[in-house]
């Protein structure tokens, strides 16, 4: 469960002061995620969901992320809305943590995707790109090749060597590596840059809405259709779904075709996104806080998808056609 932070109910009575929401019907906090801390609020006035901004969110970035779920519904993409409080801020301070709330999105996140399910993220993600392509600010990449050395350099050699052995000197080389071949000026704009299964809701068979836009940056669009083949497109077995791969870069093609310098990038673009999360889950794994509801993600799982990518020698690999 993801609570860092405890909120009492002096605590939230507080918060909700500066808010026409009107009597607290449920609160409690939500069994997912790691990154931040989670509740479900319903009150008077509806559901919602009260996040505590913790460890990697920097408090200057909420107005790009709240902006940017304001945009995306104006464009017609579903994803939830920042309430307003009384004096008109989105954001407040709870617990000594930048907090926000957002409306509650109904819909059910996909454990076990089918290529069908690939297909309609890959055509929701492309729209993503189309409707953020006019959106008026952007936010570099953080955990990009700077940022996951950043990650790197602060983990614990000991104690990555007991947990995972050799590991963390197959990232060191990899690093090495990226740092060397990483593709530059791709087509790029404002992606999403975490859509797991767990951010993207269904409803009949069709995707319902998308939420957790706190790692949203700038950076290549093909970058967020190779971290979406990572998350979506292997069994729990680690074999690669190829099926999966094409129903997901198809439904992407469908709304946003790739140009050819995106597909030739894509098994680099691919051990990149893996390097990525093997680089936070490693450090997340090896520093749970005391007192913390969370469950660490397993670093482990994006060791064998970065290890299936560098033996990769064309976007063929992934069910592309092209010449
Ligand atoms: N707007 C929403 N409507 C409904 N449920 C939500 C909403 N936002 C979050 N949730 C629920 O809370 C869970 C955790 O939210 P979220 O994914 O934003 O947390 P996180 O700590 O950033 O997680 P992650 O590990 O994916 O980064 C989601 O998996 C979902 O079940
Ligand atoms: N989606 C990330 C956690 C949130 O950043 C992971 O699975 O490692």
């Amino acid at each position: 469960m993801a609570v860092y932070t405890d909120v009492s109910d002096a605590d939230l009575d507080a918060f909700l002061a500066d808010y026409d929401l009107g009597e607290v019907l449920a609160f409690k906090g939500i069994a997912e995620g790691v990154e931040n801390s989670n509740f479900l609020l319903r009150t008077e006035a509806g559901s919602y969901i009260l996040t505590l901004f913790e460890k990697r969110v920097n408090a200057g970035d909420l107005p790009f992320f709240l902006d940017l779920m304001k945009h995306l519904v104006d464009r017609g993409l579903n994803c939830p809305l920042p309430i307003m409080r009384r004096d008109g801020a989105v954001l407040g301070e709870l617990c000594g943590r930048p907090a926000t709330i957002i409306s509650f999105l109904d819909g059910v996140a996909i454990r076990r995707p089918r290529a069908e399910h690939c297909r309609k993220l890959g055509e929701v993600l492309a729209k993503f790109h189309l409707a953020t392509a006019d959106f008026p600010t952007g936010r570099p990449n953080d955990l990009s090749l700077a940022g996951w050395r950043q990650v790197y350099d602060g983990i614990a050699p000991k104690e990555a060597d007991a947990a995972f052995p050799g590991l963390r000197a197959r990232m060191g080389r990899e690093l090495d590596q990226m740092d060397k071949l990483w593709p530059q000026n791709l087509p790029s704009g404002v992606i999403h840059a975490d859509l797991f299964t767990d951010n993207v809701f269904f409803l009949h068979n069709d995707v319902s809405g998308l939420i957790d836009f706190y790692f949203a940056c700038t950076d290549a669009y093909a970058y967020d259709l190779v971290i979406c083949l990572n998350a979506w497109c292997f069994e729990p077995d680690m074999a690669f779904n190829v099926t999966k791969a094409r129903a997901l870069v198809s439904g992407y093609q469908s709304v946003r075709p790739l140009e050819r310098q995106e597909i030739e990038a894509l098994p680099l673009l691919a051990r990149g996104a893996s390097i990525r999360f093997l680089v936070t889950r490693l450090n997340d794994w090896l520093s749970v806080p005391e007192g913390a509801l969370v469950v660490p993600k397993n670093p482990q799982e994006y060791a064998t998808k970065l290890a299936f990518h560098q033996g990769v020698y064309d976007a063929r690999f992934y069910g592309l056609d092209f010449d």
